[in-house]
């Protein structure tokens, strides 16, 4: 947890560590499933959550998460309630075994590069080291180059994020927490994607989060850097 501003989220332990993410017997919906936010420290993982539940920006200090925290938000796919408890983690190393722990049971994790910022750049093969270690196989991992708004300061190019996403066979997109470019389809394609897996019949195609998002880009028009 950072921010005053946010608001209240389900649960939140008093020393900064999120206890149980329950659902109440109110809220059932037809699939739920943990998304986890992962990145180096500063590349917008909180600013990118806050934008797609509130569809704000948080400007002005940065403040480091410590521990890990999450938000739920229900979305629409095709007329089914999907559920995204959306879990942020804190980028800085010294909470690295903490939130290790959470990747057990993610269905998908957003990994975010700064795109002014070649050592968080440089260190996403580490991050994809670790997800290999920790996460379930068959997780939904997507890369994405935040702070593209940053034109001036920019310092690796969307080829860059493209090839290094193609090398690990990960979906890739570049995002703006700032004007909120991509900012949904990220979560919408984990979405699709959890619902796709749950209703598929054996004889259909398998849903390609990565072919998804460049469709979907290509539809309207979107997203130039
Ligand atoms: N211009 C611009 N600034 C951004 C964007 N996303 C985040 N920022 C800024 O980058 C800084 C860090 O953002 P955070 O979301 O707090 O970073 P974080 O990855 O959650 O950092 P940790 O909590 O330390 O892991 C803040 O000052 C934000 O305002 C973006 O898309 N564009």
């Amino acid at each position: 947890m950072k921010d005053s501003n946010l608001s209240p989220r389900d649960s939140y332990a008093p020393n900064g560590f999120t206890r149980n993410a329950s659902t109440t017997s109110a809220e059932v919906y037809n699939n739920s499933c943990k998304v986890m936010l992962i990145g180096d420290s500063g590349s917008g993982k909180t600013c990118l959550l806050v934008r797609f539940k509130d569809g704000a920006f948080l400007s002005g200090t940065f403040i480091s998460t410590v521990g890990i925290d999450f938000r739920n938000k229900v979305v629409d796919v095709d007329g089914t309630k999907v559920k995204l408890q959306i879990w942020d983690t804190a980028g800085q190393e010294r909470f690295r075994s903490v939130t290790h722990a959470y990747y057990r049971d993610a269905h998908a994790l957003l990994l975010l590069y700064d795109v002014t910022n070649k050592n968080s750049f440089d260190n996403i093969r580490a991050w994809l080291a670790e997800i290999n270690e920790y996460a379930q196989e068959d997780v939904v991992i997507m890369l994405l180059g935040n702070k593209a708004d940053m034109t001036a300061e920019r310092v690796i190019r969307k080829e860059e994020g493209e090839k290094l996403a193609k090398d690990h066979n990960v979906a890739f997109m570049e995002t703006s927490a700032k004007t909120g470019m991509n900012v949904d389809l990220a979560f919408m394609a984990i979405a699709r994607d959890l619902k796709m897996k749950k209703t598929r019949k054996p004889s259909d195609p398998a849903f390609n989060v990565a072919e998804y998002i460049t469709k979907e880009q290509q539809t309207s028009g979107c997203c130039g850097s």
